[in-house]
C-alpha cells in the first residue's frame, strides 16, 4: 500500500520543485511532509521522532541551498526521512528499511543528494570539512557545505576533533547543531547542560536578537553588506557578550539559538549565513517527535517505536498464548542487577544506549553504579579500564558495530594491561533493518586476535547469565560476551548462576559422520536442523563451542576422532572468525577432515530481516540443513 502525499508534496520530485513554492506555501509543505512521515512509519516502521523534529529544517535547507551541488551531510542519518522524501524517493519511501528497499540512512549509492554514507554518529563535521577543503582546493568558492548534527552526536570525541580542525581553516562550512536535548535516551553530560544554559540565557537571547536586527538592516547596503555585517556582529559579541561561547572559542562564528520549527525564520537565517564565509555554527532548538503528541511526550519510546496506530497511538505488539522467551538484552539488564547485588565491585557502563541494551534497569536500581557516558565508545572503554585498575569489575556494554570505534582502547588500555573488563557486545551478528552500518559482523575476528582476550557467545539465556557470572570472577582479564538483537529461546530464564570453565564447549548431541560446530545463539538453528534430520534417521553431531578463544581443544580432538566432516556455523565474518579458529586448530594438529564454514562472507550485506540476511549469507536453518546433507553425501577418501 502506498501512502498518498498531500497536494503540495505530491508535486515535489526534487528540491527544484520545492524552490518553486512561495514562502507562504512552506508552512503547508512542512505539514504535509510531517504527515507523510507519520503515515509511512506507522505502517512500515522505522525511526520516527528524529525525522519529525527536523521537518522545518529539512525544508528550509533544500529551499535555500543548491543541493546536491551544495553538500548536505546528515549525522547518523536516522533523521533524514524528510530529506529522502524531498529528493526523489517519495514514491518508494514505503520500502524504507525493507529487504532490497531504500536504506534507513543516507547512502551515496542510493542518491546524489546523499553526500555521505552514515549510520554511526558524529562523522558529519569531519566529512563536511573534508568536502569543504576539497572545494577550496578545486577553486569551487561558491560551494556550500553543511553538516547537520544532533546534540547527542555532538557529545562524541570525533565531533570535537572535527571542530578543532575546522576552526583554524577558512573553509566554507556551516555546522547546524540540532539541539533537542535528547539522544535516544535523554542526553547526558556537561555539554548538554551548557547547551541548555545558552538556550535559556536571557543575555544571550538579547544579544542574538540585536545581531539579527542589525544584520537585517545592513543587508540593504549591497555587495559589501556581509563584511560590514560580520564586523558588526563580532563587535557586538565581543562587547556585549560577557560569557564565553564554546564554539566561538573554537573559532567558529556562533549563531542562535533559533527556533528550529519556524520554517520562515529558518529560511531567512540560512539565506544570511550562506553569504558569511568561514566556519560557522547555527544552534537550532527543536523538539524530537514534533507534531505527534505522544512522540513529543515519550521521546525515547518513539525514537523507533515499531508499527503503530497513528490515530490512537497504540504501538502494536504480537499477543502470544504461551509465555515467550525474553530478549537477550533484558536478560543482560536483570542479570546485571542480580550480579551487582551479590558483588559490590560490579559496575555498568553504556555509551548512550541504556534502553537499547537494558542497562537502564541497573541505572534505575543502582544509579551510582551504572553510567550512561554519552555517545563516547572510546571513552566508555578507557573509563572502564580505569575502574578496573582500582579493583572494580566493569561490564561495558557496547553494540558490536559501535565497538569498532573503540578498538585501540580495547587493545591499548584493556588487553595490553590485562585488565578485568567485561565487554558485553550487543547486536552481534546481523542487526536487521539498520543494515551494514549496524551489523555486528566482525567482533569475533577483531577480538580473537588480541592477546589476553577471552571471546565467548551464549547459545541461550542461561548461558548468557552463566557467562556473565563467570566473567565477574576475580582475575579473569578482558572477557567478551557477544549476543544478538532479540529473543533467546528460554521462557523460564531465571536459572541459578553457575560458573563455566573458560574455554570449555558443550556436547548438544553426539552423532555420526558430520559434526556441526556452532558458537552462540545461532546454535539453535543447528538444533532445529538436527531435529528435522532425525525424522529421517540422520544424526549429525552438534557441539556448542561457547568460546572462540580459548577454543576447546579437548573437545576438538574428540570430535576429530569421531567425525570425518565438520561444518562450522557462526553469525559473524568468515575471515578470521570462529570457523577460522577451528581451521587453525586442524592445521596446527595435522588433521585433514573436510571442513565447510558457514557465516558472513567477505562482502557487505544490506538491510532486511535477520533471517533474510542469514539466508542470503548462507547460514539460515535451511542452509545448514543443505550443507549437512551435501556433506553426508560426500565420500572422504583421505583421512
Ligand atoms: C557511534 C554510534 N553510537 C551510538 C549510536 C546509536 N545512536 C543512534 S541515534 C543516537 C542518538 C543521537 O542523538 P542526536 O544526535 O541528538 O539525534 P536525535 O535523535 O536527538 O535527533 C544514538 C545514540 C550510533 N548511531 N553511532
Ligand atoms: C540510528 C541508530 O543507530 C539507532 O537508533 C539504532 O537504530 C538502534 O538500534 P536498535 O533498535 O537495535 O537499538
Ligand atoms: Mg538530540
Amino acid at each position: 500500500m502506498t501512502i498518498e502525499p498531500g497536494p503540495l508534496l505530491a508535486n515535489i520530485d526534487s528540491p527544484d520543485d520545492l524552490k518553486k513554492l512561495s514562502q507562504d506555501q512552506l508552512v503547508q509543505v512542512c505539514q504535509e511532509l510531517r504527515q507523510f512521515i507519520i503515515d509511512n512509519v506507522s505502517i512500515y516502521g522505522g525511526h520516527f521522532g528524529a525525522s519529525l523534529g527536523v521537518v522545518e529544517l529539512t525544508v528550509a535547507l533544500h529551499y535555500i541551498f543548491k543541493t546536491p551541488y551544495d553538500q548536505l551531510v546528515w549525522d547518523v542519518g536516522h533523521q533524514a526521512y524528510g530529506h529522502k522524501i524531498l529528493t526523489g524517493r517519495r514514491d518508494v519511501f514505503h520500502t524504507n528499511r525493507k529487504y532490497k528497499g531504500l536504506s534507513g540512512f543516507p547512502k551515496r549509492k542510493e542518491s546524489e543528494f546523499d553526500t555521505f554514507g552514515v549510520g554511526h554518529s558524529s562523522t558529519s563535521i569531519s566529512a563536511a570539512l573534508g568536502m569543504a577543503v576539497a572545494s577550496q582546493y578545486k577553486g569551487e568558492t561558491e560551494k556550500q557545505h553543511i553538516a547537520v548534527i544532533g546534540d547527542g552526536s555532538m557529545t562524541a570525541g570525533m565531533a570535537f576533533e572535527a571542530l578543532n580542525h575546522a576552526g583554524v581553516t577558512n573553509s566554507n562550512l556551516l555546522v547546524i547543531l540540532n539541539d533537542n536535548c535528547m539522544s535516544i535516551d535523554p542526553n547526558v553530560g556537561a555539554l548538554k547542560e551548557y547547551l541548555t544554559d545558552i538556550t535559556t540565557s536571557a543575555t544571550y537571547n538579547k544579544v542574538r536578537d540585536e545581531i539579527w536586527n542589525i544584520l537585517g538592516k545592513i543587508s540593504k547596503f549591497g555587495p559589501n553588506a556581509q563584511q560590514i555585517a560580520s564586523k558588526v556582529e563580532s563587535g557586538i559579541k565581543a562587547t556585549l557578550l560577557k560569557q564565553s561561547n564554546l564554539f566561538e572559542s573554537l573559532k567558529f562564528r556562533y549563531f542562535g539559538p533559533v527556533d528550529g520549527h519556524d520554517v520562515l525564520h529558518l529560511t531567512s537565517v540560512l539565506n544570511d549565513l550562506k553569504n558569511i564565509p568561514g566556519p560557522k555554527l547555527l544552534h537550532c532548538v527543536t523538539v524530537k517527535g514534533k507534531g505527534y503528541a505522544l512522540a513529543e511526550k515519550d521521546q525515547t519510546k518513539w525514537h523507533s517505536p515499531g508499527l503503530f496506530d497513528k490515530i490512537t497511538g497504540e504501538i502494536y505488539k504480537t499477543v502470544y498464548e504461551k509465555p515467550q522467551p525474553p530478549k537477550y538484552q533484558d536478560v543482560f539488564g536483570h542479570t546485571m542487577v542480580e550480579l551487582a547485588e551479590q558483588n559490590d565491585k560490579i559496575m555498568g557502563i553504556t555509551p548512550a544506549m541504556p534502553s537499547g541494551c537494558s542497562l537502564n534497569i541497573m541505572m534505575k536500581a543502582m544509579p551510582d553504579r551504572a553510567f550512561d557516558v554519552g555517545i563516547a565508545e572510546q571513552h566508555a572503554v578507557t573509563f572502564s579500564a580505569g575502574l578496573a585498575t582500582q579493583g572494580l569489575v566493569p561490564f561495558c556494554n557496547i553494540y558490536s558495530s559501535f565497538m569498532q570505534r573503540a578498538y585501540d582502547q580495547v587493545m591499548h588500555d584493556v588487553c595490553l594491561q590485562n585488565l578485568n573488563v567485561v565487554f558485553c557486545l550487543d547486536r552481534a551478528g546481523f542487526a536487521g533493518a539498520d543494515g551494514p552500518t549496524h551489523h555486528g559482523s566482525y567482533d569475533i575476528a577483531y577480538m580473537r586476535c588480541l592477546p589476553n582476550m577471552i571471546v565467548s557467545a551464549p547459545m541461550n539465556e542461561e548461558e548468557l547469565r552463566n557467562l556473565m557470572f563467570t566473567a565477574s570472577q576475580p582475575d579473569m582479564g578482558p572477557f567478551t560476551i557477544r549476543y544478538p538483537r532479540g529473543e533467546g529461546v528460554m521462557p523460564e530464564w531465571r536459572t541459578p548462576l553457575q560458573k563455566i570453565e573458560v574455554g570449555k564447549g558443550r556436547v548438544i548431541q553426539e552423532g555420526e559422520e558430520v559434526a556441526i560446530l556452532t558458537i552462540g545463539h545461532i546454535g539453535n538453528y543447528a538444533v532445529e536442523v538436527c531435529e528435522k534430520l532425525a525424522l529421517e534417521g540422520l544424526k549429525p553431531g552438534h557441539y556448542d563451542m561457547r568460546f572462540a578463544k580459548p577454543i576447546d581443544e579437548a573437545i576438538l580432538h574428540e570430535i576429530m576422532r569421531r567425525y570425518d566432516k565438520i561444518i562450522t556455523v557462526e553469525d559473524g565474518c568468515l575471515q578470521g572468525g570462529f570457523g577460522s579458529a577451528v581451521l587453525e586448530f586442524l592445521a596446527d594438529n595435522n588433521y585433514t577432515a573436510k571442513v565447510r564454514r558457514l557465516g558472513i562472507p567477505d562482502k557487505y550485506f544490506e538491510h532486511g530481516s535477520q533471517l533474510q540476511l542469514q539466508h542470503e549469507a548462507g547460514f539460515a536453518p535451511q542452509d545448514i540443513e543443505k550443507a549437512v546433507r551435501e556433506m553426508m553425501a560426500q565420500h572422504v577418501l583421505v583421512r
